[in-house]
């Protein structure tokens, strides 16, 4: 008996080890045709490590140079950039599914996953989530929603004017976007500053709590069992994690309340001196709070049962969290771009200027309908949307039952498969020889069909049933800031030979924009 059980005990060692080669061997044999880092092909500790050093991007764009257009970057999973792949992975009715890299980034309320539209791999309950809301995202809304962007850019000169343009002190530009980038946010969804602009700080520390949020993820969401592990882990949840931990939750959990308990947000303790901005920011002359909550608000008392207390916090949670960073890295780049540039800088200027002059663009603030038809603003902010996408890893989707014919290479049933947009907006196949360098003229040069397939390659947003809902919304803040900052200040790095550090956590933020800001 006792020698039985003591020569089970020997072979377990040998068990164990039998099965992990038998499954690396099987892992590695099954996508064997599929070039890439051997490593990487052994173990997806090969990637997370990647990640976690925060350059993913230039390590995709040099695989894509080193092993052609599909690269196995994990023992199931392959990155791809070719012509017609966006539709090919992401279209309608294709049917690939979110991976589990989104489970990572789940929210728990109350020790239950409560997963936001952006990070839901269920298409199902995507359908349900997205179904009443879609409407206040459209293309029609957005007007109702220009004078919310007004209030606050109208805040935000004012802040720079007084901090910067008239003490001629070094501004942290990228820091203040990200600043104004919140409270549009705050101001979009609920009708109130979030107060980063008027207290020049990180309120509460969100800020820095969401980075760290995405520093986490993006790594775990290498191996997503180590989550389950970790911060997902039963024990963990049962014991010690807290009813509600994401910060933003949290934050959204108190606006949420304060509005249901019909509480007006504290007024602006701002002193504007510029007359013509003062009146932009007083809430009184805005009309009745076309915010989303008003809308997510009308939408609970009509349908209750689907638009629950639960799903009206995850709404707001989820614009918070995915309009706030992604705006912020798009109007870095813009402005890192063009202060690179000088030439484009001028252009861009002229065009406005002459715009202006013509009575066709109002000042301070730029109207919507204004700005949307002039063709080099249009151009510089497409340009910087392709070559810094604010998301920056593989947007992962699981290769259905049918598999996946890429030309000679077939990818089977169940691989992980993602397109880089760091990596596929510099294809040269698609977007010319000239793809990684800035060249905003690119837009206007080529004809209109060359337009329509660059436009059709671009991934910046997502595509497919899970494109970015507030995509709208995305381009009308952009296009409505960028000519109000290049009209009213004059503005140069403070040291034009520096490069920015590009730091991706999946969203991409950048370090070191450092500016020196006169008025014009
Ligand atoms: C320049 C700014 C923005 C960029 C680059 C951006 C990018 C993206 C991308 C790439 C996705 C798809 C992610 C994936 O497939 O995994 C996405 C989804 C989403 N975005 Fe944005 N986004 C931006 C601004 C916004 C804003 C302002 C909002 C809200 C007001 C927003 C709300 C959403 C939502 C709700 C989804 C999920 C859509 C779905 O799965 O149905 N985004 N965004």
């Amino acid at each position: 008996m006792f020698s039985n059980i003591s020569l089970t005990l020997q072979l377990l060692p040998i068990l164990a080890l039998t099965t992990l080669l038998t499954r690396l061997t099987w892992s590695y044999l099954r996508l064997r045709h599929i070039p890439g880092p051997f490593i990487a092909s052994l173990t997806d500790l090969w990637r997370l490590i990647d990640v976690w050093r925060r350059d993913a991007h230039n390590t995709h764009i040099h695989l894509h140079a080193k092993y052609g257009d599909v690269v196995r970057i994990g023992p199931n999973t392959v990155l791809v950039s070719r012509p017609d792949i966006v539709q090919d992975v992401y279209g309608i009715s294709k049917g690939f599914v979110k991976s589990e890299f989104y489970h990572v980034w789940q929210n728990i309320v109350n020790g239950k996953r409560a997963a936001s539209l952006v990070f839901t791999t269920d298409e199902a309950e995507h359908a349900k989530m997205k179904r009443p809301i879609a409407s206040a995202y459209s293309l029609s809304t957005l007007v109702e929603f220009e004078p919310l962007i007004d209030s606050t850019t109208a805040v935000f000169l004012s802040r720079l004017d007084e901090v910067f343009a008239n003490t001629g002190k070094v501004c942290d530009l990228g820091t203040w976007l990200q600043w104004y980038a919140f409270d549009v946010i705050g101001e979009l969804t609920l009708s109130q500053r979030l107060g980063f602009l008027e207290q020049a700080k990180d309120v509460r520390g969100i800020i820095a709590s969401v980075a760290a949020n995405f520093d986490r993820c993006s790594v775990l969401g290498q191996m997503p069992w180590l989550d389950l592990w970790t911060y997902k882990n039963p024990l963990y949840l049962h014991f010690l994690a807290k009813p509600v931990s994401n910060p933003i939750l949290l934050f959204g959990q108190k606006l949420l309340q304060d509005r249901l308990n019909d509480l007006e947000p504290p007024p602006s303790t701002l002193q504007v001196q510029d007359p013509t901005l003062c009146t932009k920011i007083l809430h009184g002359t805005l009309p009745s709070k076309p915010d989303f909550l008003s809308r997510f608000l009308h939408l609970h008392a009509e349908q209750p049962d689907i638009v629950t207390d639960r799903a009206l916090l995850t709404y707001l949670f989820m614009n918070i969290n995915a309009g706030s960073d992604t705006i912020a890295s798009t109007l870095r780049a813009i402005l890192y771009y063009l202060l690179k540039t000088p030439t484009s800088l001028s252009t861009l200027h002229h065009e406005l200027s002459t715009a202006a002059r013509k009575g066709h663009l109002t000042l301070p603030l730029p109207s919507w309908t204004e700005s949307r038809t002039l063709p080099y603003l249009n151009a510089v902010i497409t340009e910087s949307l392709r070559l810094n996408p604010a998301l920056g890893l593989p947007l992962e989707r699981i290769v259905p039952a049918t598999g996946l014919h890429l030309g000679q290479i077939y990818i089977p049933p169940g691989t992980v498969v993602g397109v880089n947009p760091w990596a596929h907006h510099r294809n040269a196949e698609i977007f010319g020889p000239d793809a990684a360098d800035w060249r905003p003229e690119r837009w206007i040069e080529a004809s209109p069909e060359q337009v329509k397939y660059m436009e059709g390659n671009l991934l910046t947003f997502g595509a497919g049933k899970r494109t970015c809902l507030g995509r709208n919304i995305a381009m009308l803040e952009l296009t409505k800031l960028v000519p109000a900052l290049v009209m009213r200040y004059e503005m140069e790095l403070e040291d034009p030979r520096r490069e920015w550090r590009v730091v991706n956590s999946f969203a991409v933020r950048q370090e070191g924009l450092d500016v020196l800001i006169k008025k014009r």
